[in-house]
């Protein structure tokens, strides 16, 4: 059976949503820790396990990891049309400057070290771009390059620089498991996996709680170069396209996903991909022909899973791209079909 999951966000928190997409035919809902306080996150995953019981299914519930990624600190958004210019500061909490311009923090203030006049900086998944207008030791001044929303605690990348500073410890990540040992999760994610040891202290907390407790996210060169060592070590492999686009450019993006796919299917080792698999559904009631060939093209190859993300959580839509997403698992994945 293909797996589908969604991940939830404002367009789906409603408890009657998420069991919509249970009867839709989710299999499993994606929660980004990164996003969410402890609290929040044990309620959302505890009406997502009562949604399922609605829906007479038991479904997966998979805690994200923010992992070692650098991110700014702003809990609100910061309207970028209206103001296309803020305040980078180099520490956890903004400096305040009475400049008047929006001001974010970063949650690793090294980054500021390879910040320079001109850089660009790539913010979410890329949707974001910023030129570094001035910088200082203690913090730059961005101009967003197209305006946009920039929503709360966003990945940023600095074009042509480190994807991001050496890989932090997960302590943050493991501190997060232990706050949520007696929450209804079934498993975790681990972002940037590169190598079977980050998965280990994961496993050691939650290995038990499903067949499913330890996906590793594949979203880096190095993580690719590396899958059937993480792949080997992992419950599932879930190809993170977003961020890993980031890290591969634009030539390099396809060969990536496909040699991930590709190396844990060799190895019998359950694989999802995600990220803009209906990306056009967030604003239209149609898919980009590009996506939807892409993704028929996924499924007949014989991936095990597809997750949904902007697309159910801040879609207009979200229960139609879960019920497309659903009608094209049955139409191009069913048994029988000649698989590659
Ligand atoms: N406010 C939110 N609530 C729930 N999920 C969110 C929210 N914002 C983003 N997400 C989800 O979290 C994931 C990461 O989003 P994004 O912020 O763009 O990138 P990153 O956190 O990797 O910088 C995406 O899958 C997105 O759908
Ligand atoms: C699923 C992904 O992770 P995140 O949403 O944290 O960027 C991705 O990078 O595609």
């Amino acid at each position: 059976m293909t797996t589908m999951y969604a991940t939830i966000g404002p367009a789906t928190r409603a408890p009657e949503t998420m069991t919509a997409l249970v009867r839709l035919g989710v299999t499993g809902f994606r929660f980004s820790a990164s996003k969410f306080g402890v609290a929040e996150l044990a309620a959302q995953a505890a009406d997502a396990e009562a949604a399922g019981r609605a829906a007479g299914r038991s479904v997966e519930l998979l805690l994200d990891l923010p992992g070692a990624k650098i991110r700014f600190t702003n809990a609100d958004s910061i309207d970028l049309g209206a103001t296309p210019r803020f305040r980078v500061s180099y520490a956890l909490k903004p400096t305040g400057e009475d400049d008047g311009l929006p001001d974010v923090g970063l949650s690793d203030p090294g980054l500021g070290d390879v910040i320079s006049p001109g850089d660009v900086l790539l913010i979410g998944d890329g949707e974001i771009a910023a030129r570094v207008i001035s910088a200082s030791g203690t913090h730059c001044v961005a101009e967003a390059l197209e305006g946009g929303l920039l929503g709360p605690r966003k990945g940023v990348w600095v074009t042509g620089r480190s994807r991001r500073l050496p890989a932090s410890s997960p302590d943050e990540d493991l501190a997060l498991l232990d706050g949520l040992t007696s929450s209804a999760f079934t498993g975790a994610i681990v972002s940037f996996a590169e190598n079977a040891a980050v998965l280990e202290p994961v496993r050691a907390r939650w290995g038990g709680r499903s067949a499913n407790s330890v996906m590793a996210k594949v979203e880096t060169r190095a993580g690719v170069a590396a899958v059937a060592e993480v792949a080997g070590a992992a419950d599932s492999v879930l190809v993170g396209r977003g961020d890993l686009l980031m890290d591969s450019g634009v030539l390099d993006f396809h060969a990536l996903c496909s040699a991930a796919v590709r190396e844990c299917r060799r190895l019998s080792v359950p694989v999802v991909v995600g990220t803009q698999l209906l990306s056009g559904m967030q604003s239209s009631w149609l898919p980009l022909r590009s996506e939807l060939s892409y993704l028929c093209g996924l499924l007949e190859s014989g991936v095990d899973g597809l997750l949904l993300t902007t697309e159910t959580t801040f879609g207009r839509d979200p229960l139609g791209a879960a019920g497309l997403m659903a009608d094209l698992i049955a139409r191009y994945a069913e048994p029988g079909l000649v698989r590659a």
